[in-house]
């Protein structure tokens, strides 16, 4: 039984993410070396049910103890249930669901276990994408910017650009693609922007009982208070040299300031300060980039989308205007890194998470029972 990736030639990987707004998993297929992208593949998506949701909520924040393991299984089996009848996958990505991360001192923990669903789909498995980077004083975090480095030779771009993430935290990733390599110094600059959906998620859920804000239709309905929004971008995160990195709940008493507006208010500001911390954001790339890229659930958020537009410099546009799919691209990602890993190629470096090297993150587990050779 042969347990070994090819080493050169096309993967057909398949990437599962289980992002910090706790909606469900995405999952899709991406074929390619672990340096261009060769072509996309099937996609799917497996949403939690509102009691699997609640076993997540429950766990953010902790290390260890029972409702971590709770969670662990509720991300295992929903893995399990997605991917259990996928065929003609070499080789699985799997990122599972990060419950805490303080990559400066207590690390970084994404649950469940690669090994675990390496032997129940009887398939390859990298996981654990984040912990080798942090063990070498790295962030842990955004890892996508090795992907995005594809994703701007696929779209043929040539001058630089930035893809921004809007999922439940906000991660901005700036591209110089007259490089070949994403490690080169100057190719990539990447960092989290701020919070993005998770606060306006979690308003809503507590005082309307709902997931989001559909269309941005609440925060339409409102006004921005100014002096919130002066005082969450008076934080010191704003203004620190990238890369640098958050935990779902980082701003949570910071935004606790919007306690005391109406639901639209209160909407409306979390919505602006997603905005500011973009903007502030883009004054740590090294070049104006020629346009901004989105990407994640924020992008259907015409609320969140203007105010970006207004406050940005240059064109702001879905991914979808190249031809990527805003919905998978950071399960693409994690296809993608998966093969960089069984290669040996790194998957951050210095101006992604300020790794002290370029580092490939990530554990390979092989199924014991049955063994698949690609
Ligand atoms: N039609 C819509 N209108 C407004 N907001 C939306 C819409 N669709 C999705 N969203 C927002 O996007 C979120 C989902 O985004 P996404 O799937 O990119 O997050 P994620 O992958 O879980 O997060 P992260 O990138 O932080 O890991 C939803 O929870 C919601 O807040
Ligand atoms: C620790 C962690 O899981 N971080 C996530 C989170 O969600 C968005 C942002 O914060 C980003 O840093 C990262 O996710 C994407 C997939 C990344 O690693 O690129």
């Amino acid at each position: 039984m042969k347990r070994a990736i090819r080493k050169s030639g096309d993967v057909t990987a398949l990437g599962a993410m289980s992002g910090t707004s706790l909606d469900g998993v995405d999952a899709a297929v991406v074929v390619t070396d672990g340096h261009r992208i060769g072509r996309f593949g099937q996609t799917l998506y497996r949403a939690y049910s509102e009691a699997e949701q609640t076993v997540l909520r429950a766990a953010l924040g902790l290390w260890t103890g029972p409702a971590v393991e709770a969670a662990r299984e509720v991300v295992e089996q929903a893995h399990l249930e997605l991917l259990q009848g996928v065929g003609g996958v070499d080789l699985i990505g799997f990122h599972g669901q990060t419950l805490a991360h303080a990559p400066r001192t207590h690390g970084t923990l994404q649950v469940g276990d690669g090994a675990w669903l390496a032997e129940a789909l009887g398939r390859p498995v990298v996981w654990d994408f984040r912990s080798a980077d942090v063990q070498l004083g790295g962030e842990g975090a955004p890892l996508a910017p090795f992907f995005h480095f594809a994703c701007a030779h696929h779209i043929g771009a040539e001058a630089p650009l930035a893809f921004l993430n809007l999922g439940g935290v906000g991660n901005l990733t700036y591209v110089d693609p007259s490089f070949d390599r994403p490690e080169t110094p100057g190719a990539l600059l990447a960092f989290d922007t701020g919070p993005a959906n998770a606060p306006i998620n979690d308003l809503l859920l507590t005082r309307q009982g709902l997931p989001f804000d559909e269309g941005g239709r609440i925060a339409r309905q409102g006004s921005v208070e100014s002096g919130a929004l002066e005082r969450f971008l008076a934080e010191p995160y704003f203004a620190r040299i990238p890369p640098k990195s958050l935990d779902r709940n980082d701003f949570a008493e910071m935004i606790g300031m919007i306690r005391d507006l109406s639901d639209a208010d209160a909407t409306a500001t979390l919505t602006a300060m997603c905005a500011a911390g973009v903007a502030e954001g883009m004054h740590h790339c090294p070049t104006p980039p020629a346009r901004v890229l989105v990407t994640g659930g924020g992008r259907h958020n015409p609320v969140l989308m203007q105010m970006l537009a207004v406050s940005l410099d240059c064109p702001v546009m879905p991914v979808e205007e190249v031809g990527l799919d805003g919905d998978m691209l950071e399960a693409q990602a994690f296809a993608y890194l998966a093969v960089r890993v069984a290669r040996g190629l790194p998957t951050s470096c210095p101006g992604t998470t300020g790794v002290r090297a370029a580092v490939g993150g990530g554990t390979l587990s092989w199924p014991q029972a049955t063994g698949v050779a690609v």
